[in-house]
This record gives C-alpha cells, structure tokens and sequence, in this order.
C-alpha cells in the first residue's frame, strides 16, 4: 500500500512517555525465522499503558509477524513478550515467572503473562488480548448486535456452568446475558452504530463494518487492542470517525492501543508513540514529532540510498521536513509499497 509521509498530518502535542515509565506490552529479543528468512530480529520495544502505540513500516517490513507473535498466532523463535496487567510490577517478577516455567502469575499489583509461551485462545480470553484483521471477518449473515453478543460467548458459557442450565433460567446465567447485552448496546452507541443494531453486518459500509469490529473486539473486555491497519480503504469521514472511536477507548476505557497503520494521517494525528520496523529490525522508536523528522524513517519509506540519508538530514538540520521529503522522492526510486526497488 503506498504511504504519504507528506499528508497534512498534525502532529500531537508532546504527550508523557508512558512507554518509558509505565509499559503494559514489553517485548525483548524478539526473532522469528521462517525457514533462512529472518523476518522480526532482535526486536526490543515497549507499549505505554493507556496509549495509542503505532507500527509501523514499508511492506514486508515484519509488522504483522510481530502481531502474529503477540497475539499467540506464532510461536517466536526466540524472544519474550511480557504482558503486565497491572501498574508498578517490577521487572524482577517478569524475570521470577520467566525461570519457573510458567506462563502466568498473580501478582499483589496485578497479574502478569508470558505470551510466547501461551495458545491464542488463552491470550484473548485470559490475558486480555484482542486483535482485528487486516480484512475484516466479521459474522456478515448476522446483524450488528449478534455480533457483539457472540463476541461474549465465553463469559456466557462459563456463567452457565458449561451446561444447558442457563436454559432453565440459572439466576448467574440470566445476570450474565443481561450484562452482555447492555455491554452489546453500549459498544453500538460508542461505535455510532446504534441505529444498525437490527441489520446484517454485511450491510453496513466499509467504515461502519471497521468500526463495528473494533466494537466486537472490545466486547471481550481486553486491556490491550491490536489493530492491524484499521484505517485501510477508508475515506476520510471514515477515518475521522475511527479515530474518534479510538481515542473514546484509550481516554474513557482504560485499554491501551498497538496499531499496524500505513495512512500517516491517521498515525500522526493520533499515536502517542510510533514504532518504526524496516527488514524486521526497529529503526526508530518515539513520539510521532520525533519519528516525522527522523531520516532514517524518510529513507525507509521512500527508498533512499545510504548515502542519499545526509541530504534528507541536510533540510531536515534547518527544520525543512517538506524539503527534505522532496529531496527523498527526488533520489528516491519507490515501488507502489514504499519500498525501494
Ligand atoms: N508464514 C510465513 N511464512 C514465510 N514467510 C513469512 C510468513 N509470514 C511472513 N513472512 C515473511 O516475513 C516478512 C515480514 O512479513 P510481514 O507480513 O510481517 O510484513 P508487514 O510489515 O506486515 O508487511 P505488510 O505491510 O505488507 O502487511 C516478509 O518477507 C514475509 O514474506
């Protein structure tokens, strides 16, 4: 997909970095090998609790295997992912959970995971992991509030004891299904989608079906959201509505966000910290004001040689990011994936 490094993007302001002092995701020596290809190596960054935490990165750069990694849809080669549910729990208890063995541990500050050693299933259900695809996989035959309410099978099930007591009107069952349904209800209303609630989810446009997952997402109750390019293939009424959902769950529903994005305007208007991969190596990491500027991402998006770096460098010393925009697609010679051919 190509990427404009030069849309009309406003950056934040300056936000505190969470990433630095309070991380719910961290990720250390992360590498995945298929077969002789490397394609995540050595990957160290965190996840700042209640923040909207971009990757990005030209195709093939290894965004969603480190997705796929989190999310427990690969095994890494090599590496840990710890997932801190809880404020002020020191890395030493990480450490203590990494020599038992074990995959997860109670913790008087809250719990902790070790996500390379557990199954997808287990991170979504029990850590509090959720993810959206690239295409969207949405149940299309069912309308938008059964969606939701699948989404919430499994908290069901568990209120009725695994058996077909909830049929017979198990008091705990009955609480549960009114939960999930004011839960339902809720997550429409948030998503703008409140009116749809009775339409099958193939009917809704491209936008409303995004937004409409994100809901279903969130109605596993997650601490942390993955979003794999959650903007792709919106207009920008469509985009400006996703961001408006996106910051409603970081600033009013305590989860913190990892998103896959190539529409810069999208990231730039609405990351606290941007993560940037090129052949699956991190070659930037900070706020969105200090990745704009930084030449190494221009190069990387725009295909630069090396040696062309310095003149990137060059304008951007003056302050002239447009200039030295210009300068990269000038020598720059770029495939339709941003990467340099
Ligand atoms: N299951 C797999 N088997 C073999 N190679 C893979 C597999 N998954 C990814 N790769 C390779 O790993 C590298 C990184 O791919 P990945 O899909 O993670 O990149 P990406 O940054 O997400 O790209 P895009 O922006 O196009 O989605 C690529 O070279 C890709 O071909």
């Amino acid at each position: 997909m190509a990427v404009a490094m030069n849309s009309p993007a406003v950056p934040v302001a300056e936000a505190p970095q969470r990433w630095l002092t309070d991380p719910i995701l961290r990720v250390e020596n992360l590498t995945m090998r298929f077969g002789g290809l490397t394609a995540i190596d050595r990957l160290s960054f965190d996840v700042g609790r209640g923040d909207i935490t971009a990757l990005i990165g030209p195709n093939g750069a290894g965004k969603t295997t480190v997705f796929n990694c989190v999310t427990g849809f690969y095994k890494p080669t090599e590496g840990r992912i710890a997932l801190k549910r809880g404020r002020n729990i020191a890395d030493s208890v990480v450490d203590q959970l990494t020599a038992s063995g074990d995959q997860h541990r109670e913790h008087a500050d809250g719990s902790v995971y070790l996500l390379e050693r557990m199954a997808d299933f287990k991170i979504t259900e029990k850590a509090g992991v959720a993810r959206t695809f690239q295409n969207i996989r949405l149940f299309g035959g069912m309308t938008c509030l059964e969606n939701l309410l699948v989404a919430q099978h499994n908290t069901l099930m568990r209120a009725s004891g695994f058996t077909i007591a909830g049929l017979f009107g198990l008091p705990a069952y009955t609480r549960a299904r009114k939960a999930a349904m004011e839960k339902a209800i809720a997550w429409l209303g948030y998503a703008d989608l409140l009116d749809r609630a009775d339409d099958p989810a193939a009917d809704l446009s491209y936008g409303a079906q995004r937004r409409l997952e994100i809901a279903r997402a969130m109605c596993t109750g997650p601490a942390l959201l993955c979003l794999d390019e959650p903007a792709a293939g919106l207009n920008p009424r469509e985009s400006a509505e996703l961001n408006k959902l996106l910051r409603l769950i970081r600033d009013e529903h305590d989860v913190s966000l990892l998103l896959i994005e190539h529409d810069m305007g999208v990231v730039m208007e609405i990351s606290d910290h941007i993560i940037v991969l090129d052949y699956g190596k991190k070659i930037a990491d900070g706020s969105a004001l200090d990745v704009r500027n930084d030449p190494r991402v221009i190069a990387a998006y725009l295909g630069v040689d090396d040696e062309e770096v310095e003149a990137v460098e060059e304008k951007l010393d003056v302050g002239d990011v447009d200039a030295a925009i210009e300068v990269a697609h000038v020598d720059g010679t770029t495939d339709a994936q941003g990467r340099a051919s």
